[in-house]
């Protein structure tokens, strides 16, 4: 088998993820089939909390905006689910020329455009992490590494039984970043929190981003900045239309665990080297499972 060695590659070779998708007709259903139907999604050991957690919001310009970042505990981050993605890398050109072969460069421009914005601010974030968790480091490897991005367009309809379906099963994102724009000031998205609550995270205003922790960048933080699982629920009036950015390293990079900080002497790795794409792999196959791969 071929070795990918792009991220776009990589997706292809493990569709895994995607084989559980049932496509299913909203205009015409009238409930919930049973395909997907999520039973527990209210009950008592996983209660729905209506109240916004103290997630911090962070302003970029703020003077001490790397102690702040540093303070990010919640971040962001199976899909039998009614929800439909649409996921670009690079450019959308192929994809919206067959949407709409007529009209398609507006389409092109604005998400090419976007992609380049979150591109920057993903980087800018990142470099802010990195001085958190290596402020006295010289290493410019890791602060100058090649970056790839991709943006998923998801789209949540109407539900007629809102209660015993998901938007999104429970994950965790794989890669360094993600940054979620959520539009109509419609909720859905939810965090599981250390006691197993999970949380309703509402938009907070329109120029506000949700910045979502990945696996990848919990590993090389040595656990400093966990991943978080999350989910989106649909609402049975309102269609819920969310943007999200993932940013990372290429395929071919090795993730270590940053151990080395002037905080951090004597602290032992907590996860084994790993490369990306064998992550991916690795994740594609068992989910949630991978990490306890990597766990030391
Ligand atoms: O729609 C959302 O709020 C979350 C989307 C998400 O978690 C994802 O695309 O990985
Ligand atoms: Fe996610």
């Amino acid at each position: 088998m071929a070795t990918a060695s792009t991220l776009e590659e990589s997706f292809k070779e493990n569709p895994q993820s995607l084989q559980h998708i049932l496509p299913i007709d909203f205009h015409s259903i009238q409930e919930v089939p049973n395909s997907h139907l999520w039973p527990d999604i209210n009950n008592s050991s996983i209660s729905h909390d209506e109240k916004n957690p103290n997630v911090p919001i962070i302003d970029l310009l703020a003077p001490n905006v790397v102690e702040l970042i540093g303070k990010m505990t919640f971040c962001l981050a199976s899909r039998t689910e009614g929800e439909s993605r649409f996921t670009i890398m690079d450019s959308p050109l192929d994809h919206a020329k067959e949407l709409w072969p007529h009209d398609y460069q507006i389409f092109c421009d604005v998400m090419e455009n976007y992609q380049k914005k979150m591109k920057a601010l993903s980087f800018q974030l990142w470099l802010l992490i990195l001085n958190y968790l290596q402020p006295y480091s010289q290493e410019h490897s890791i602060k100058s590494f090649e970056s790839t991005g991709a943006l998923q367009l998801n789209s949540y309809p109407c539900c007629p039984n809102p209660n015993h379906a998901l938007g999104l099963a429970p994950h965790t994102d794989s890669l360094f970043l993600t940054i979620l724009h959520q539009t109509n000031n419609t909720k859905g998205l939810q965090i599981l929190k250390k006691d197993q609550v999970w949380t309703s995270i509402a938009p907070v205003s329109n120029d506000a981003l949700i910045v979502n922790v990945g696996h990848l960048l919990h590993i090389l933080s040595n656990g400093e900045f966990p991943s978080v699982y999350h989910r989106v629920l649909v609402d049975q009036t309102k269609h819920r239309v969310s943007l999200a950015y993932f940013f990372g390293p290429q395929v071919d990079s090795m993730i270590v665990p940053l151990v080395s900080s002037k905080d951090n002497v004597g602290v032992e790795p907590k996860y084994r080297n790993v490369k990306v794409k064998e992550y991916l792999d690795l994740k594609a196959k068992h989910l949630e499972k991978v990490f306890s791969m990597i766990r030391f």
